[in-house]
């Protein structure tokens, strides 16, 4: 079942023109009333997403993912085209709408500033409607999940900006929302706490049927956790599909080959490779050619351990990226 449809979707913003005016009377006019010119940050974009799916938003500085993400949540209004969300208009039905999703923005906080963590979430619980006994449950209950119990009593000022960002994610979660908007939410956050935030994802998403987009940079998170991907490119999609597809844009694969003595030189000969440390070798080798390669390789008597792995998605995209502009 589609729970979000967009078709046709524009939105310009405004620039500044450079100037060109070179005249004292002109610049000065131009310091007062500065030329602009727009630009379309979202170009013709149409996406449709069924309940369930986790999706990554991807693509490179400035194509437009947050600005997509702010116009299906309802915080920015499309100059043109058409978009549905769990059977409302992100815009025009904010009120009931912004009840069943959730949305987190870094450079937008769902908290008060000064205000403990705590009584951000019992003022969201009141605001969502949540009798007091649900929304201390829930409140518990995310704070084990995203370890914010020791943080409760702090405002955000005082927090670091990877704690902030777990206690934004909670603040989104606290009305369990069926459809959960995410902008770079592992930013800030260290290689614990980020697996803890991206696997809690997972279980909302597996366990509870939420569904989830989310932007983000970071491909390692996009290839484990993210079946689609939808990647952005100068405001327009560029790719709709399987993240696991993207991979097959790539017609190598990485050979990581452990030996507990040098290899010979002559075997390695002709081979695209990287002396990663001592006795460590990465070769690239064509998908064509990986059965050959291995074979040549891996069964030397030296050998201690072989690994044949895909490229990485950050290669798949790169490579992606690169063919669709040329
Ligand atoms: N309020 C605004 N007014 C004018 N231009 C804007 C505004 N907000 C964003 N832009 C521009 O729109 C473009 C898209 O910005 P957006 O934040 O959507 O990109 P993004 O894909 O999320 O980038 P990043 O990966 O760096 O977060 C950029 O060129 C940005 O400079």
């Amino acid at each position: 079942m589609e729970i979000l449809q967009a078709k046709s979707v524009n939105k310009v913003f405004y620039r500044p023109a450079p100037v060109e005016e070179h005249s004292v009377v002109g610049k000065i006019r131009g310091w007062f009333s500065p030329p602009k010119q727009q630009f379309k940050v979202i170009d013709d974009v149409s996406l449709a997403v069924k309940k369930g799916e986790f999706v990554g938003l991807l693509g490179t500085n400035g194509s437009g993912k947050t600005t997509l993400l702010k116009l299906l949540t309802g915080i920015l209004q499309a100059d043109s085209g058409q978009l549905n969300v769990l059977g409302h208009h992100p815009v025009k039905e904010r009120k009931a709408y912004t009840q069943k999703i959730g949305a987190v923005f870094g450079q937008k906080s769902l908290l008060w500033w000064n205000v403990a963590i705590i009584e951000s979430f019992q003022l969201y619980a009141a605001i969502y409607k949540l009798s007091r006994s649900e929304a201390s449950q829930r409140i518990e209950e995310l704070s084990n999940l995203l370890g914010l119990e020791s943080l409760l009593t702090s405002p955000p000022k005082k927090l670091s900006l990877g704690q902030r960002m777990k206690a934004e994610v909670a603040a989104s979660l606290l009305h369990r929302p069926e459809l959960i908007f995410l902008d770079e939410p592992t930013i800030a956050l260290d290689p614990v706490s980020r697996l803890n935030l991206m696997n809690f994802l997972l279980q909302l998403n597996r366990e509870h049927g939420t569904t989830i987009i989310m932007t983000s940079h970071n491909m390692a998170d996009v290839h484990h956790y993210c079946q689609r991907s939808v990647i952005m490119n100068a405001g327009r999609v560029i790719y709709d599909g399987r993240t696991s597809e993207l991979l097959s844009y790539e017609h190598f694969k990485i050979l990581e080959i452990k030996t507990l003595s040098a290899l010979d030189e002559q075997l390695l000969a002709g081979f695209e490779y990287e002396l990663v440390e001592d006795n460590y070798y990465r070769i690239k080798t064509s998908n064509d050619q990986a059965k050959e390669t291995l074979s040549r390789l891996a069964f030397q008597p030296q050998v201690a351990d072989v690994s044949i792995s895909p490229p990485s998605l950050d290669h798949a995209i790169h490579h992606f990226m690169t063919s669709v502009r040329e």
